[in-house]
């Protein structure tokens, strides 16, 4: 071997050792970079947990317990795997309180509302599961709560379950002391909301039946009581339903027309009902003048979406009146169920 091959040979050497040490000083780098990553974001994952715990076990502490409206399927326990996404001693609970209805009486506002209170966990969205999913079983129905401490109240809101028939059985299945929420609303202005919601949109655009063509038969000028949108708001009907199964205690009914002028009032309330020590005050809400809407104050302040507060579609006069006639026997049948008058009715 020449002296040049021999030098040659040693250089690459050399210069692949280099490489080698370079390569692994890089990956020991790169591998302290992320351990101390890690433990800096464990740390301060651990420190804001706590001290989230700290706060809320010492607001916890002073409340009453809520054993009284419990049931045994809380005690349900979620599985291991989930251990790791939630705060300690938090669960998923089934709802011991339910909003039962009516769509488009401000069942939105009214959850979002509530969940201020420190012992309310509400359910994100609706579940729908007495009317649409209830073959899915209750464990389907409790992985859809949030996860909560042992003192807060579970609720989860379907207005869809006020109207449904076989839903007020199904319901006392699960729970017989189970409190329930019904925010009703003026039943004319009510029909026109819902009718808004489903048809609104295609009406102004296309050759959908307008709130006239549906509400009013054609032939004989009287109220259609089969338009579904008129139908829901048959609350004597309903509500009848529901009291086959639970005594009117059960039932706290909100009246929708106020909790919109004035939420207060009427939270003030269902924290009375809910056993909750008063915690949800003026304080957490401002009126937004554009939305013409209260709106939950905070670090960022919440208004609900703009499906919530839609511009009515247009109603003449005599089809309004029409409508008030027709649905006064029936708010009268409601108000004597519920021992309570609603004005402007
Ligand atoms: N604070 C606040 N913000 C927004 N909207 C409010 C609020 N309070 C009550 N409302 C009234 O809620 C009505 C919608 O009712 P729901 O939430 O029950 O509708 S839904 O059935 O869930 O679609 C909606 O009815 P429409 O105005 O007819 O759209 C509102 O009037």
């Amino acid at each position: 071997m020449s002296c040049k091959t021999t030098a040659t040979n040693i250089f690459v050497l050399m210069t692949n050792q280099f490489y080698i040490n370079q390569y692994k000083k890089l990956t020991l780098i790169i591998f302290t970079i992320c351990a101390v990553g890690l433990i800096i974001f464990t740390c301060a994952q651990t420190f804001f947990a706590n001290s989230y715990l700290f706060n809320f076990r010492t607001e916890l502490k002073t409340l009453p317990k809520l054993e009284e409206i419990k049931h045994e399927d809380y005690s349900i326990r979620p599985k291991i795997r989930h251990r790791f996404h939630r705060y300690p001693h938090t669960s998923r609970y089934l709802p011991q309180c339910i909003i039962i209805g009516v769509r488009k009486g401000g069942t939105g506002a009214l959850i979002h509302f509530l969940d201020i209170h420190p012992n309310i966990a509400i359910a994100s969205t609706e579940v729908h599961f007495f009317d649409n999913n209830y073959k899915r079983g209750l464990n389907w129905y409790r992985k859809r709560m949030p996860y909560s401490f042992p003192n807060q109240i579970t609720i989860e809101k379907t207005p869809a379950y006020f109207v449904k028939k076989h839903v007020p059985e199904s319901v006392k299945k699960m729970n017989q002391s189970i409190k329930l929420l019904l925010i009703v609303r003026e039943p004319v202005e009510r029909t026109i909301s819902d009718y808004t919601q489903i048809w609104g949109k295609l009406v102004r655009n296309s050759s959908y039946p307008t709130f006239e063509e549906l509400a009013i038969d054609p032939a004989t000028k009287i109220v259609k009581p089969s338009f579904a949108a008129t139908e829901r708001s048959l609350y004597d009907k309903h509500m009848a339903n529901w009291l086959k199964y639970f005594n009117l205690s059960q039932i706290h009914i909100v009246d929708g027309d106020n909790f919109r002028r004035n939420p207060f009032q009427e939270i003030v309330e269902i924290e009375k009902f809910l056993h909750l020590e008063h915690k949800i005050s003026e304080k957490d809400y401002y009126f937004d003048p554009d939305k013409k809407f209260y709106c939950i104050k905070g670090f960022i302040n919440r208004c609900l979406p703009d499906s919530k507060g839609r511009q009515h579609v247009k109603v003449q006069e005599y089809v309004k009146t029409k409508l008030r006639k027709f649905f006064r026997p029936h708010n009268e049948m409601f108000f004597k169920m519920i021992s309570r008058r609603f004005e402007n009715w």
